[in-house]
């Protein structure tokens, strides 16, 4: 007998899987407190939640028996993943279900905005009739940017279109064939904050889209631009939304998603300026369903050893397919991201080159950590181990994977290459005996850095000096620099400068490292997972 605690709300029509199984034993038991659950949580092989529940580190490992938990819904920030792989529990998500139902949300809150209609409501109910002060905007002609076209910004670029709106949109996979589908012109998000006069955000929230929208960028938009997130708080710098409504700058937001929820005390919630919902985005009846049955379905399956489509982190891993790479996989994630973080534009290929010892082996596990750490960059948690080559697929990203026993001197290489639709990215490494795990070229440039941490990766001319002023420049931001290496093709030519780095290069640094002369560009890489 299998036992499932379902901890949330999750419409019980859609668990139907679960509750005719002869073998599950389910129990319903919502608005647990955190002792509760933990006291609990022992006696279940699986557990499903909404955002509510709290999966915690601490409720991980109270679950000794848990195999599998289920999240109805896209969002899993509310589950320690790192503790649920360590535990080697699986985590799946319900990403499909919801999609429509954020989308219409979504576009609720930007045309309610844009009307003052709760606001008007709210007076009327309080028997004000107010036809002054509620003058709005029409959607008409607006220019629209929307941020991530993905399953839920596809949608509503659709229904913008509906509105006549002129639709400006970035997504980093998408390429000019779907964009001119979905009749939406491909732009820069900077672009796309200068032009718009609505911009809705739909991505996940990443290192990469943490405060995309802040001060600087406030600062460049059109006087009177209109602010939707119904995606994740935190992408947009909710501070930096409240000083630029206050200068007028920001003509109305509206907002399903914050930094802390319930966000209950949020100052923005005084402005007159915003329109509010408590993270409502999935809560229709038709989500809730499609969510619940999903989830059912494929929690039903991995208890039963069955097949399973949506897992969102790398528990079960079949150890003898890949014991003898097992060195090579946290380098190849690596390599994967670094090549993400240092290129520019829409990925549409990438090339693996297995050279040296390791093409004897079987090496399509370490490809997928390495398909892995280029996608997940931008995908987050959507993209893992399992589910590598067809998250690749999805976002049409070719694949190609060679071997060569001619390795460069190396006696083991593997070497990526990413193009994109701006230009060809090169990245290579090698495990060096007695060294560990290194990144030894960038773009043809040997180096010898080491794949952790925070990397400053600098192109620049290679002239006197410009070392120096980097240094010094890093020393007056109090950075600390542990590691240093440059590499040239040909003296006085083009070069690359590698700085292992204590913490993070704060952006208005990177900012003025670009204004160098003699500094082509900059990249500011994170490496520590
Ligand atoms: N308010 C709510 O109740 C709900 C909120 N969500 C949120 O909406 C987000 C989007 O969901 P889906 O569309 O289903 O996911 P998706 O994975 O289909 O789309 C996300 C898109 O964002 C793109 N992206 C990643 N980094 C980007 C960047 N820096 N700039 C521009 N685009 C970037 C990705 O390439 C991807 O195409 C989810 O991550 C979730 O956090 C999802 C469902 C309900
Ligand atoms: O369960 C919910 O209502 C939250 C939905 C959500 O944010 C998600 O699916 O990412």
């Amino acid at each position: 007998m299998f036992k499932v605690l379902v901890s949330d709300p999750i419409s019980d029509v859609g668990l139907k899987s679960l509750i005719e199984d002869p073998m599950v034993d389910l129990t319903i038991q919502t608005g647990l407190e955190k002792e509760q659950l933990l006291n609990i949580i022992g006696n279940f092989d699986a557990l499903l939640v909404r955002s509510q529940t709290k999966v915690t580190a601490e409720v991980i490992n109270a679950g000794k028996n848990l195999k599998v938990i289920g999240r109805a819904g896209v969002g899993v920030d509310n589950i320690d993943l790192d503790a649920a792989t360590d535990r080697g529990i699986l985590v799946i998500n319900a990403p499909d279900g919801n999609t429509i139902s954020t989308a219409e949300h979504a576009f609720a809150m930007l045309i309610s905005m844009a009307r003052n209609i709760p606001q008007a409501h709210g007076k009327l109910k309080h028997g004000v009739w107010d036809r002054k002060n509620f003058t709005g905007v029409e959607l008409n002609k607006k220019v629209l940017g929307v941020v991530g076209v993905g399953r839920i910004g596809a949608e509503v670029a659709k229904r913008a279109k509906a509105f006549n709106m002129d639709i400006l949109g970035f997504d980093p996979f998408m390429s000019q064939e779907r964009a001119e589908q979905l009749g939406i012109t491909l732009a820069s998000v900077e672009q796309i904050f200068e032009k718009a006069d609505f911009v809705t955000f739909h991505t996940p929230l990443t290192k990469e889209t943490k405060y995309m929208l802040d001060k600087p960028q406030f600062a460049k938009m059109k006087k009177g631009v209109r602010i939707v997130n119904c995606a994740r708080g935190g992408i947009v710098n909710e501070e930096a939304l409240y000083d630029a409504i206050k200068e007028g700058i920001v003509a109305g937001a509206a907002l399903d998603v914050f930094e802390e929820e319930p966000a209950v005390g949020n100052p923005l919630l005084e402005l007159p300026q915003l329109v509010a919902t408590p993270h409502l985005g999935a809560s229709t009846e038709e989500a809730q369903l499609n969510v619940a049955i999903d989830v059912a379905e494929e929690v039903a399956n991995v208890l039963h050893g069955k097949g399973f489509k949506n897992a969102v982190n790398l528990a079960i891993l079949p150890e003898e397919d890949f014991a003898e790479l097992k060195p090579y996989l946290k380098l190849g994630q690596k390599l994967g991201s670094l090549a993400a973080q240092i290129s520019t534009g829409r990925i549409e290929k990438l090339e693996i080159t297995y050279a040296g010892n390791i093409a004897d082996l079987k090496c399509e596990p370490l490809s997928r950590y390495i398909i892995r750490g280029l996608l997940s960059y931008h995908l987050a948690d959507d993209v893992n181990y399992i589910n590598a080559y067809k998250a690749a697929k999805s976002k049409h990203v070719e694949i190609v994977e060679s071997k060569t026993h001619t390795s460069k001197g190396f006696a083991n290489l593997v070497s990526i290459s990413v193009k994109t639709a701006n230009e060809y990215i090169q990245v290579a490494g090698s495990l060096l005996n007695g060294y560990g795990a290194k990144i030894v070229n960038i773009n043809g440039y040997t180096v010898d850095a080491n794949p952790v941490g925070n990397l400053l990766l600098a192109q620049h001319t290679d002239k006197p000096g410009i070392i120096g002023i980097v240094g010094t420049m890093l020393g007056e931001a109090d950075i600390n620099i542990a590691t240093m290496q440059v590499g040239r093709k040909v003296a006085g030519g083009d070069a690359v400068m590698v700085l292992g780095v204590d913490k993070r290069i704060p952006e208005d640094v990177v900012k003025k490292l670009e204004a160098v002369s003699g500094i082509n560009s900059i990249f500011n890489v994170d490496l520590q997972n």
